[in-house]
């Protein structure tokens, strides 16, 4: 079941990936370490998810989750990147970040073109936005796990 595990923590530092996130996508995704990804429940759907994010001791926001083997990129090792919903002024690699992931959006799929892509992580981000402000969503990021 997609649901099974959640919500689930996790927190890690922000690491590099190919770099394809903005360049390609305009979409940044903070990569977590292999260490995060391996620490995974081992019958975690991949797939989209989404939920709350915190870079170091900061606010709150909202993001959507990719995690698997990008099967556009066919990727050879698993990932968990993670978009948050907000304008930084600028990257923050080597920062802590901790996620919460709340809900399950969709199974990870492969595309024809770079643009459909692009057009399915909008949707994704939409759908996210919506969800995020039901009321069993906001009570995960009062959690006490974004406290310091
Ligand atoms: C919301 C969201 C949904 C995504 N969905 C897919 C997907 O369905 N298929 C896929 O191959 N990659 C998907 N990706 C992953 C992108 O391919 C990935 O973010 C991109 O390769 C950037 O990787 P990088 O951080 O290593 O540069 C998704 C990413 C996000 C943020
Ligand atoms: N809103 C955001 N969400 C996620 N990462 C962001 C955001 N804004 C800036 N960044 C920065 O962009 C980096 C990710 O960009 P990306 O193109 O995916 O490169 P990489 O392949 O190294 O992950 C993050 O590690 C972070 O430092
Ligand atoms: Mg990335």
């Amino acid at each position: 079941m997609s649901t099974k595990h959640l919500p689930l923590f996790l927190e890690g530092e922000v690491t590099k990936g190919f770099g394809r996130g903005s360049k390609d996508l305009g979409c940044p995704t903070a990569n977590y370490p292999l260490e995060v990804v391996q620490s995974l429940p081992k019958d975690l759907e991949p797939g989209v998810y989404y939920g709350w994010a915190q870079v170091d001791k900061g606010d709150i926001y909202k993001m959507v989750a990719n995690i698997g083997w990008c099967p556009f990129y066919q990727n050879k090792q698993m990932s968990v990147e993670t978009h948050i919903m907000h304008k930084f002024d600028k990257d923050f690699y080597g920062s802590q970040l901790k996620i919460a992931l709340v809900g399950y959006l969709r199974g990870e799929k492969n595309f024809n073109s770079l643009d459909d892509l692009i057009n399915a992580i909008k949707q994704d981000i939409a759908n996210a936005e919506k969800s995020l402000e039901q009321p069993e969503a906001q009570n995960i990021k009062n959690n006490k796990y974004f406290d310091y």
